[in-house]
């Protein structure tokens, strides 16, 4: 059985519209089918009648000839009887019949029956060229050697019967009473006719082979159609929503119930099966009970598991879901299976989505990263205020995936290991998109993978401190967002470290490098000592720290504005997108400090 579910109607409209279609247009193209070949039965049917016509009236025809034939010998062999006769001979091959031993010559009347079987001869011209080789030598014969025909007259006392029998001359010269004549038209009537006769039963065999042919191809058609039917009814049947593609009926009326009955048909044999209707699954909608089982309408949506269900009594009236008691058990944990489906569907298109969209961003990111570094290459020397413009400007980048982030609650499951459950990985979902997507990237843009690291300190530090920060508490179950915009935020691949926190942090390097630039004679002596501290203090700008934290306040507040075109509510006024006092703190607590120690461990191997 195959549950439907509410949920899915909407979602399966368009595509039950396009199978139903499909459905409808196949049908349509095999009842054309269908339509053309009963045509072609039919022609071949009318065809193979009038051939049949044809050789009955061509027997007919030669019938008639052969009695006119018999009477026109027996009328001789009484002209001739007085003369004690008993031979007739043909002396003509195609004119004229001859009595041997009389004067009489018959005027042959074969042109009358050449006039029947003109049409034949012109019809079977053909066959007679084929065997020409035959005829030929029945045709070059000379008078003594050509074929006689022995016509032998029974004369009796009582009764004269005249039988004549036909055969070529044994011996011509063999004695007088036999006469040689060329061909008789009956004989040659008799081999068109005989040749008529093969001919037309060739045609009708291969007439009827290919009626045969069209029949089996008829039933092939039939049986496709019947699938399509059968097809279309198991669709309409197990495709939520796809009821509104068959004609609505009053369940009621005779001609529904005998629809409902074919379904009920398939219902009633799984219940069966089942034993009595100890467990069975019902259509939510109207109800009919015929003939002792149950029925259901076509306007049908939803499936609910009905348990112990006793089978209404014949007769009885029209019933509504309603009436009957749903487990809910079954009802929640279907739902249940539901939600757990739907979210991992969801999770798995999100997190292929966004690995998609971290390749692309860590792309671009790359190039602009690059366009930095050549800004400063093509300035010759960075300055330490040129370094600051780019600080300033990355903070632009910063706030708004702050802002991004911002936008979820801290959904902690992202970050947990006992929730991912990922085949072939254990850790969290947010580890598992980073890596896949540090593979990706490492696969389509950095082929050294081993050159890919990841910033633990970075990566702690945000989890850790900034997101209890930044993200309001609770749960909404969009874990692959928050994971995306977390590793926006985050950008802990080396490779892309210049991007948001990590390429702000990263770039601390070059900031290192300008100041070691600027005063080496002042940071020479503190990285020969490995003081950290000593070097902490000689990068540290209070002032200017102080500027940033106050700035990046201003523009998380500018950036995180609610813009409406209504200005005449005040609805948003005051709202952020992100803190801006956390953004400020996130500055001097985490980013800067984070800077400063990158700086120092970059100016620790300034000389080696
Ligand atoms: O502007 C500098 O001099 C920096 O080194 C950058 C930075 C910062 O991270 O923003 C770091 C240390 C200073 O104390 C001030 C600012």
């Amino acid at each position: 059985m195959f549950p439907i579910y509410p949920g899915q109607c909407r979602k399966d409209a368009s595509f039950n519209l396009g199978v139903g279609c499909s459905l409808l247009y196949l049908i349509a193209a095999s009842k054309n089918e269908l339509t053309k070949m009963g045509e072609l039965q039919k022609q071949m049917e009318t065809l193979l009648q009038n051939v049949k016509g044809e050789l009955k009236t061509k027997d007919a025809m030669s019938k008639a000839i052969e009695s006119d034939v018999t009477l026109a010998y027996s009328t001789t062999d009484r002209q001739e009887g007085s003369n004690s006769n008993d031979r007739l001979s043909f002396q003509s091959q195609t004119t004229s019949i001859a009595l041997t031993d009389s004067e009489t010559t018959i005027v042959s009347q074969q042109e009358e029956y050449v006039e029947g079987i003109d049409e034949l001869e012109a019809e079977f011209e053909a066959e007679l060229e084929r065997l020409q080789i035959h005829l030929d030598g029945e045709n070059s014969l000379k008078p003594s050697q050509q074929q006689g025909i022995r016509v032998t007259v029974e004369d009796t006392a009582s009764n004269r019967s005249c039988s004549l029998s036909f055969r070529e001359a044994i011996d011509p010269q063999n004695s007088g009473t036999e006469v040689h004549c060329g061909v008789p038209p009956t004989e040659l009537e008799r081999r068109l006719h005989e040749l008529l006769e093969a001919r037309q039963q060739e045609r009708i065999k291969e007439l009827e082979a290919a009626l045969e042919r069209a029949m089996l191809k008829l039933r092939e058609k039939e049986a496709e159609i019947s699938w399509w039917k059968d097809t279309a009814r198991l669709l309409s049947h197990h495709v939520p929503g796809s009821s509104s593609l068959s004609s609505h009926h009053n369940p009621r009326t005779e001609a529904h119930r005998g629809s409902v009955a074919h379904k009920s048909e398939m219902r009633r044999r799984s219940c069966q099966s089942r034993g009595h209707w100890a467990e069975v699954e019902l259509v939510k909608g109207k109800f009919l009970n015929l003939d002792g089982c149950f029925m259901w309408t076509e306007d049908t949506v939803p499936i609910y598991h009905l348990r112990a269900f006793p089978s209404l009594p014949a007769g009885s009236p029209t019933a509504t879901a309603s009436e009957f008691k749903l487990s809910p058990t079954d009802e929640r944990e279907r739902e249940r299976e539901k939600k757990k489906k739907k979210k991992k569907i969801l999770l798995t298109m999100s997190v292929l989505l966004l690995i998609l969209f971290l390749v692309s961003h860590g792309g671009v990111r790359r190039n602009t990263t690059a366009m930095a570094l050549s800004e400063h290459k093509s300035a010759k020397e960075p300055t330490l205020d040129s370094v600051r413009d780019s600080l300033i400007r990355q903070e632009d980048t910063i706030i708004y995936g702050l802002i991004e982030r911002a936008r979820f609650p801290i959904n902690s499951l992202t970050y947990d290991q006992s929730y991912a459950k990922i085949p072939g990985f254990s850790g969290s979902l947010v580890e598992f998109v980073s890596r896949e997507t540090e593979a990706l990237q490492a696969k389509i843009l950095y082929p050294p993978a081993a050159s890919v690291n990841i910033n633990k300190s970075i990566w702690d530090a945000y989890f850790d401190k900034l997101l209890a920060l930044l993200a309001a508490p609770g749960d909404d179950g969009n874990y692959a967002s928050t994971a995306a915009s977390d590793l926006v935020c985050l950008q802990q691949i080396r490779l892309l470290d210049l991007q948001a926190l990590s390429r702000r942090i990263h770039y601390g390097k070059l900031v290192a490098e300008v100041k070691f630039r600027e005063s080496s004679k002042d940071y020479e002596p503190a990285i020969r000592a490995q003081d950290r501290d000593a070097l902490m203090k000689l990068l540290t700008f209070e002032s200017v720290e102080e500027m940033v934290k106050k700035r990046v306040a201003k523009k998380a507040m500018v950036f995180g504005q609610q813009v409406t075109l209504n200005n005449s509510t005040n609805d948003n006024h005051g709202k952020c997108k992100v803190d801006p006092s956390f953004v400020s703190r996130l500055y001097g607590e985490w980013i800067m400090p984070l800077t400063k120690l990158v700086q120092v461990e970059y100016l620790l191997r300034r000389l080696d």
